[in-house]
C-alpha cells in the first residue's frame, strides 16, 4: 500500500504538491489524474524518495523509501523512459539494475520476455522505438518482482495497440495483488483501465472515488419512454421528481433513480419500454472537476 499524509512540496515559493493526503490500496490500478503542472510527478518522486517533501510523508508499505532495503524488490517505477543510456543493449541494461539488487540474468530473461521485448534483448537502446524504451522502462520496474508499482504517463507517445497493451498490463498486475498507481491526464484512458481515481490540481486533492462512484456523482437524469408519459410524470412529479418531456417524446427524470421510478411504474400499472440512468462522461466530470485548476488554457475567443 502506498499512503499520502499531508504531503507537501514546495520549489521556493511555488508549491506543487498542497497537503495531499490519500491511500493507494493493492490489487486495484489507481488512476492518478490532473492537468499538466497539477503535481502528479512530484507526488510520484516524493513517493520513490528522489524528492524530499517539504513537509508531511509519502510511505510504502508503512516506510519511507529510503528505509528499504533492496527497494527494487518492493516497489517498481516507470517515470521517465527516454532517461536511459542510448548506447547499452537492452540485456545489459537491466543486468546492471538487477545486480544492485542482488537479481540475477534468469530474471533479466523473464521480464524481457513479458514485455516482449526478449528479441531485441542484445540491440543497444539508442535504436529502440518510444514504445520500446516504455516497455525497457517497465521491464525494469519489473525486474524485483515488487508487490507495488507506479507509472509517470505510460501511454505518452505510444501508438493505440501500444496502449492497449499497457492497459492490459496495469490489469494483470492489479489482479495478481500489486498496488498499481498509474498518473495520466486523460480520463478517457483512466476509465478503461483504472478501477479507482484520484483527481488533483495545483497540488491539491480535488477527487478520490471508485469508478462507478465517480460516474453516479455525475449523473444527470434518467430517461424514461413510456406509452403513458403524462400519467407518469404526474406520478414521479408528485413523489418530488423533476420531470421535462423531451421533443420525442420521452421523459428526463432528476431526482428519483431507476429503480424507484421503475416501482412507481409498476404500482400503477403503466408499461415502461425503456428506463436510462445518463452520467456526464468521465471526461466531462473530470473537466468540471479540475476547471478551476488548469495552469495553461486557451483564451475565450471574443469577436
Ligand atoms: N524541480 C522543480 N523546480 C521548480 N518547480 C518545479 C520543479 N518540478 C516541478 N515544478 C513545478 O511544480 C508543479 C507541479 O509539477 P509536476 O511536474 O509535478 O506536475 P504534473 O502533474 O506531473 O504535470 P505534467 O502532467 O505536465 O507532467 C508545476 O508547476 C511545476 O512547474
Amino acid at each position: 500500500m502506498i499512503e499520502l499524509r499531508e504531503l507537501t512540496k514546495r520549489y521556493g515559493p511555488a508549491v506543487a504538491v498542497d497537503n495531499l493526503s490519500f491511500r493507494v490500496e493493492p490489487g486495484h490500478v489507481t488512476g492518478f489524474l490532473g492537468p499538466n503542472g497539477a503535481g502528479k510527478s512530484t507526488t510520484m518522486r516524493a513517493i520513490l524518495g528522489l524528492d524530499a517533501p517539504t513537509s508531511g510523508e509519502a510511505l510504502i508499505n508503512g516506510r519511507r523509501y529510503a528505509a528499504i532495503e533492496r527497494p527494487l524488490h518492493h516497489v517498481g517505477a516507470l517515470l521517465d523512459a527516454a532517461a536511459v543510456h542510448g548506447g547499452r543493449r537492452a540485456f545489459d541494461h537491466l543486468h546492471c539494475l538487477a545486480r544492485s539488487n542482488g537479481i540475477g540474468k534468469a530474471r533479466v530473461r523473464t521480464v524481457l520476455d513479458r514485455v516482449g521485448l526478449a528479441s531485441v534483448a542484445g540491440k543497444r537502446i539508442g535504436g529502440f522505438s518510444l514504445g520500446m524504451r516504455q516497455r525497457l522502462g517497465i521491464a525494469a520496474a519489473l525486474l524485483g518482482d515488487p508487490g507495488i508499482l507506479l507509472f509517470d504517463e505510460p501511454g505518452n507517445g505510444l501508438d493505440p495497440e501500444g496502449i492497449r497493451w499497457i492497459r492490459d498490463l496495469m490489469r494483470s498486475l492489479a489482479g495478481e495483488g500489486r498496488t498499481v498507481l498509474v498518473s495520466s491526464h486523460l480520463m478517457s484512458e483512466m476509465e478503461l483501465t483504472a478501477d479507482h481515481i484520484v483527481v488533483i490540481g495545483r497540488g491539491r486533492l480535488i477527487a478520490e472515488a471508485s469508478v462507478p462512484e465517480l460516474a453516479e456523482r455525475f449523473r444527470r437524469d434518467v430517461l424514461v419512454r413510456t406509452p403513458d408519459d403524462a400519467e407518469l410524470a404526474r406520478l414521479l412529479r408528485t413523489a418530488g421528481a423533476t420531470v421535462t418531456r423531451q421533443t420525442d417524446g420521452s421523459l428526463a427524470a432528476q431526482g428519483l433513480d431507476a429503480a424507484a421510478i421503475g416501482d412507481i411504474a409498476l404500482r400503477h400499472h403503466i408499461a415502461v419500454h425503456e428506463l436510462t440512468p445518463r452520467s456526464d462522461s468521465l471526461e466531462d466530470a473530470y473537466l468540471k472537476l479540475t476547471d478551476d485548476s488548469t495552469e495553461y488554457r486557451a483564451g475565450r475567443t471574443t469577436s
